[in-house]
């Protein structure tokens, strides 16, 4: 059983069925449905998407970015994805609307069971603490029921409800985000330069703890609509009972009016949401129930990219699933469920640790000060930061430096 229809849920539920388990696929909204996101995918997502067999081409609706353009200060620095025989060379955007109806789509297509308008309000557990079900809400009445599974995944996001109902709680001291988001409808993306990358902006200023640490993006979605939106780490206390809307109108309002980032040309409601980061939730599985996604805290600290690790996880957890569902009930099959920690562990841990201390770095604006006290403009190296250590991290060998090197030599005064 799978609670969630998120990237995570619909790509587990879709492996699973395909080879032939029966799924069921538990979610409490109706689709097609918002989804706060700032709908870019690195070329890390985009391999995710072909693996499925999705067709990730422009003329099936996908917006092809080539790379990263940095904002930061005076400088524009634009970055390729990194030239790996792993991934794609192109990145894509498209609204969660769509992508995730896409995806929960492929998974019923696949045959999974998809129950739609279900809230699932937590774990049912046997006399042992073996997670055996769930207990849902169902409906506009609120129907109370309850299914039984070998096994539930929990894809439930950053709420993990599931997690939470068995005794799993967040690592208070790994790093935390929150991000929000607005559409636009602006002359700036019609514009052959502005287009074809996805937009950091760095945002940080050492002068003021407020505003740090984070980055602003700009993700073209065609037809010169845009997302536009703000990351920020939460793990700093300057970041408590701070209104993150208002922080976001201010931060575009400062904007040059051409961009058009204004009021006006404001598509539907802000939205703003929290990235559980670095594996901030553990253990990934535990008696019965794995932790996919959001609901294993696997958000990059480094990006707040999301969505590809939480597709990994789910390609990873149904290879582990089938083999263990393969095998008798009991500690044969406990020892083959034990291997999902473990594969996750392998692909992102040592990337999520190295990036929970760049989150406690940069989270202190002490540190920040000082930097700013010695001339050294921290900010001006966050970016290469973020494009060194992202998308690259797993490739064997890959060339995140020598790109970096042979950006530098490309970095030109930002347009005003
Ligand atoms: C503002 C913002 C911008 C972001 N931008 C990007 C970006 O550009 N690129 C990127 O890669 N990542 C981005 N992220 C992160 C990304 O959105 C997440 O990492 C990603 O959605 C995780 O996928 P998931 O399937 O684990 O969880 P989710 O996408 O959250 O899916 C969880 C699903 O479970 C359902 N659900 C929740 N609770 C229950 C319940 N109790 N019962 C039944 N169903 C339930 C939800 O309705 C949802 O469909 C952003 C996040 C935010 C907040």
């Amino acid at each position: 059983m799978v609670v969630g229809a998120g990237p995570a849920g619909s790509t587990v539920a879709t492996y699973l069925a395909r080879a032939g388990v029966d799924v069921l696929l538990l979610e409490k909204t109706e689709f097609p449905r918002e989804k706060v996101c700032g709908d870019g995918l690195t070329p890390r997502g985009v391999k995710q998407l072909i693996d499925l067999g999705i067709d990730t081409s422009e003329d099936a609706g996908w917006v092809h970015s080539r790379g990263l353009r940095i904002l930061t200060g005076d400088l524009t620095l634009e970055l390729d994805w990194p030239d790996l025989t792993s991934y794609p060379p192109y990145g894509v955007s498209r609204t969660r609307h769509d992508f995730d109806d896409l995806l929960a789509k492929l998974a019923v297509k696949a045959g999974a069971r998809l129950y739609e308008r279900t809230t699932v309000t937590g774990a049912i557990t046997s006399p042992a603490g073996r997670v055996v079900g769930v207990e849902a809400k169902v409906g506009p009445e609120r129907t109370s029921v309850s299914y039984r599974a070998p096994l539930v995944l929990a894809c439930d996001g950053v709420s993990a409800r599931l997690a939470l109902s068995v005794g799993i709680q967040k690592n208070e001291k790994r790093p935390m985000g929150v991000a929000v988001r607005q559409y636009y409808k602006s002359p700036r993306h019609d514009d052959p330069f502005i287009e074809g990358h996805l937009e950091l902006w760095d945002r940080s200023d050492p002068r003021d703890p407020k505003l740090l640490p984070g980055y602003g993006w700009a993700f073209p979605l065609g037809d010169g609509t845009v997302n536009v939106g703000l990351g920020m780490l939460s793990t700093s206390a300057s970041f408590r009972n701070t209104d993150y809307r208002a922080l976001l109108r201010q931060w575009l309002d400062g904007t040059p009016e051409e961009w058009g980032y204004r009021e006006e040309n404001a598509i539907g409601k802000v939205g703003g949401a929290g990235l559980p980061m670095g594996f901030n939730r553990t253990p990934h599985y535990r008696d019965g129930l794995l932790l996919l996604g959001d609901a294993g805290g696997m958000v990059s600290p480094f990006n707040g990219e999301g969505i590809s690790a939480a597709m990994e996880s789910a390609q990873i957890a149904a290879e582990v699933v089938v083999q263990a569902l393969a095998r008798r009930e009991g500690p044969s099959r406990e020892r083959a469920l034990e291997a999902y920690p473990r594969a996750v562990g392998e692909l992102m841990g040592g990337y999520y640790q190295l990036g929970n201390v760049f989150a406690k770095i940069i989270g202190k604006p002490k540190i920040m000060h000082a930097c700013t006290k010695y001339g050294l403009r921290v900010n001006k190296l966050l970016p290469l930061v973020y494009k060194g250590l992202s998308g690259c991290y797993d490739a064997k060998g890959g060339d995140g430096v020598d790109r970096l090197i042979a950006a530098l030599a490309r970095v030109t005064p930002t347009p005003r």
